[in-house]
């Protein structure tokens, strides 16, 4: 806390003198917004006494439209000057809270002149609008203040460098325009403000960190250079928040070229997705687009499959290992993520050119009218050197004339004129009124009989073609399934990967069960593609990819060919993968799976999240974690309980719960293995904790007891951390390792583990004194 001298003083004068210019803005503005507003009220009110309508005569119609065009666009365009009005006020209302958090002089060189520069989450000019009352953190200048201690500095901007000397840097939490505390930053230090961020409650929605970004978080939001930018940090290094900043940041460099539509950013869970979704309008940003893969594999496939999420697939292999087919499982989902599989699939489609694409027969009324050899052979016969998906749409074409000469036999069919008979009056309006419409006729002929009767067998058939015809022309004569099964039966004899065979029958056994496997929704995806015409998403200019270690090298390709127009930040952390097709495997981590040249890898080694106790703690739990660097706070050394029976597990862990809450601990996660231990938990202490126990539908959380396992909590943070059941027997595998360092870096400020029975075997990477045991 500085010390209130006439520094001070001077820096709280200054605050008020920018508030009060804040204040006249917003009067001013909010004047504005009252003259837009009563000019939009108008001219809705207006909006058809101003519009000539006249439908009579062509030319009268098309003058009518343009008059309500001009009209409207009038009206959108006032609506959307009144939308960025009232966005400028809520800035300069979060402004008015807090105007800047950082400040530093600046001398460049060869100039005598010193500029003080005050850094805030936008710009505020000063009443004649030439000096800057505030920079905004995205600025070019402002990244001096993240880059640099005071002494020589220099910055890039569009017209080039800059280089001089920086003064002085200064730090202030202004509160509710009140100078609450400001720190001087020497050459070496300036945690103070970290230290008093990192010090508080975690919060259940992140927060923007724009007052302290460090140095290597700021070259990951400012990169420009790279197509793929590759971030590997290791847990509470800040990846995450990174990505949000960065979004923010390119939403204000590109603001002419890019908007919020145009970025997205793949997250591991829904409950992520919420977790994360202030952090940008709390910067006066709109968020991006978020979604997470397993939204979009059910976007796409929901009307096929029943289809598994990673959740169950990690939950299988993590509980059923006496399954007889547990084996089988796990190198049919390696081998799925791997590009091999790719490959496999890219060589089955060019067979697929000669041959082998299956086809559903079209039926009308149970009866075939167009069977699936008919297609086949259209289909083939078509010429081999145009593509499969050209192909299919000279094929749809083909179809759809079939199908208008097959409905037009069937309007003389029995079936039409008894459904004409029985046609209600209501319906019969209904079809009189669509053929009007169509004007096929006016209103005196419906009267001559013969003409009616033949008019309404034609719209009757018409109605049952529509969604024939609306289904082929969504290629749904395509037996995609069928193509995808017979790609296992036809290459079962090869001998891709070990237990091939076997993984052949399984896949054919659960595709025939109409069942889709976490493992393969990609392969499954990306042949739909090849075959369909390749989908792709050319409005998403920056694709965001959090948790990356999660996502395969086959799903990175997939994504590429999604996305062709897009750059990507890929960011996560090689020691928290924790699905089965990682294990040692690559993952989009892998620098080698981008092209050389279009590639950058950032480090991040430092940890933020966790007190220095609980990261020097679980530095010991990974390969190469003598690399993860604390940040310097301090805390209560994690602790160990060792207990015998479940009941005295449930007896300590109330204990534990209890003593944290009496702390002041406000986010307490039980953090389990699996969704079936954590019930077991839930069972265990709901009736004497007020305990809330989350699962894969759970989209958002509130303060208090949480039980959950540890695949939800990644990404997010606790102020204390319970391991509920850290024994040998849950966490003994290798494979279960990584889970176990997941779990334990969710942990602010206190971690503690119990044991049912010995504990786990990861801690022997761990020196004694790293813990306490209880
Ligand atoms: N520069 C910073 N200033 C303030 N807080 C920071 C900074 N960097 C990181 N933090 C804090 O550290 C915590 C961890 O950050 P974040 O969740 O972004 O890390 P991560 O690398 O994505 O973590 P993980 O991989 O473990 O999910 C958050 O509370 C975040 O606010």
């Amino acid at each position: 806390m500085g010390k209130k001298n006439a520094d001070w003083n001077r820096e709280q004068d200054r605050v008020n003198y920018v508030l009060e210019e804040i204040t006249e803005k917003v009067s001013k503005l909010e004047a504005k917004v009252g003259g837009i507003k009563g000019e939009i009220v108008g001219l809705r009110k207006s909006f058809w006494d101003d519009v000539t309508v006249n439908l009579d005569e062509p030319d009268d119609v098309l003058e009518t439209f343009q008059s309500i065009k001009q009209q409207s666009e009038l009206l959108g365009e006032r609506e959307r000057s009144h939308r960025q009005v009232h966005k400028h006020i809520k800035t300069l209302e979060r402004l008015k809270y807090s105007p800047y958090f950082g400040r530093f002089d600046f001398v460049e060189e060869n100039e005598e002149n010193l500029e003080e520069v005050y850094i805030g989450i936008a710009s505020l000019l000063d009443k004649n609008e030439e000096d800057f009352l505030i920079y905004d953190w995205r600025a070019p200048i402002s990244s001096l203040y993240y880059d640099y201690y005071p002494g020589e500095a220099k910055y890039d901007t569009p017209f080039g460098t800059i280089e001089g000397e920086m003064k002085l840097k200064r730090q202030f939490i202004i509160k509710n325009g009140t100078l609450k505390s400001m720190f001087d930053t020497g050459v070496t230090i300036g945690d103070e403000m970290l230290q008093e961020v990192l010090g508080g409650n975690s919060n259940t929605q992140m927060k923007s960190i724009v007052a302290t970004i460090q140095r290597e978080q700021n070259k990951i939001i400012r990169n420009e250079s790279s197509r793929y930018l590759l971030v590997q940090g290791v847990a509470g290094s800040g990846k995450t928040s990174a990505a949000l900043q960065r979004v923010a940041y390119l939403l204000y460099r590109y603001r002419e070229q890019l908007s919020s539509s145009n970025i997205m950013l793949f997250s591991p869970n829904p409950l992520f997705n919420s977790y994360v979704a202030t952090v940008l309008p709390e910067l006066g940003e709109d968020n991006m687009q978020q979604s997470t893969f397993q939204e979009y594999v059910e976007y796409r496939l929901e009307k096929y499959f029943d289809i598994e999420n990673p959740f169950e697939q990690m939950e299988y292999l993590l509980t059923d290992m006496d399954d007889e087919k547990y084996d089988t499982r796990l190198t049919s989902i390696t081998f799925k993520a791997s590009l091999s599989c790719k490959d496999l699939i890219d060589s089955y489609v060019k067979e697929l050119g000669k041959d082998g694409l299956r086809f559903k027969n079209i039926r009308f009324k149970g009866k075939v009218i167009v069977s699936k050899e008919a297609i086949k052979d259209h289909f083939y016969s078509l010429d081999s050197a145009i593509s499969i998906p050209n192909r299919l749409t000279i094929l749809t074409d083909w179809l759809m004339k079939e199908l208008i000469r097959i409905e037009k036999k069937e309007r003389k069919k029995d079936w039409v004129i008894e459904e004409a008979e029985l046609m209600d009056q209501e319906e019969y309006l209904k079809a009189f009124k669509e053929l009007q419409r169509k004007q096929q006729f006016t209103e005196e002929t419906f009267d001559d009989f013969e003409r009616e009767q033949a008019l309404l067998a034609k719209e009757i058939v018409r109605r049952y073609f529509k969604p024939l015809k609306q289904a082929v022309k969504k290629l749904d004569y395509l037996d995609i399934i069928g193509t995808y099964q017979q790609m296992f039966e036809r290459y079962i004899d090869h001998d891709l990967t070990e237990k091939w065979k076997q993984i052949c029958h399984l896949t054919i056994e659960n595709i025939e069960k109409k069942q889709l496997s976490y493992e393969d929704a990609t392969p499954f995806l990306y042949l739909q593609d090849q075959i369909e015409g390749k989908k792709s998403n050319t409005a998403i200019r920056h694709l965001f990819i959090d948790e990356a270690q999660d996502y395969s090298p086959f799903q990175l390709a997939y994504f590429k060919q999604l996305f062709p127009s897009s750059r990507m930040t890929i960011l996560g952390d090689y020691n928290q993968a924790i699905y089965a097709h990682s294990m040692n495997a690559p993952t989009l981590l892998s620098p080698e799976l981008y092209e050389a040249g279009k590639h950058e890898v950032i480090q991040l080694t430092k940890s933020y999240r966790s007190t220095q106790e609980i990261v020097e703690f679980t530095k010991g739990l990974v390969q190469g974690g003598d690399q993860i660097e604390p940040f310097n706070r301090s805390g209560a050394l994690p602790t160990l309980t060792e207990v015998e029976t479940e009941e005295s597990l449930k007896e300590k862990v109330i204990e534990r719960v209890e003593e944290l809450e009496q702390s002041g601990h406000k986010t307490i996660a039980i953090i389990c293995k699996t969704a079936k231990e954590s019930k077991e938990a839930f069972e265990a202490l709901h009736d004497r904790l007020e305990v809330r126990l989350m699962d894969e539908e759970t989209y958002s959380f509130d303060k208090g007891v949480l039980i959950l396992p540890t695949y939800l909590a990644k990404g997010i943070e606790f102020d204390a951390v319970i391991i509920y059941n850290g024994s040998n027997e849950c966490y003994g595998r290798e494979y279960e390792r990584k889970l176990f360092y997941t779990a334990c870096t969710r942990a602010m400020h206190e971690l503690h583990i119990f044991s049912v029975g010995d504990k786990s075997v990861f801690f022997s990477g761990i020196p004694e004194t790293k813990y306490q045991v209880v």
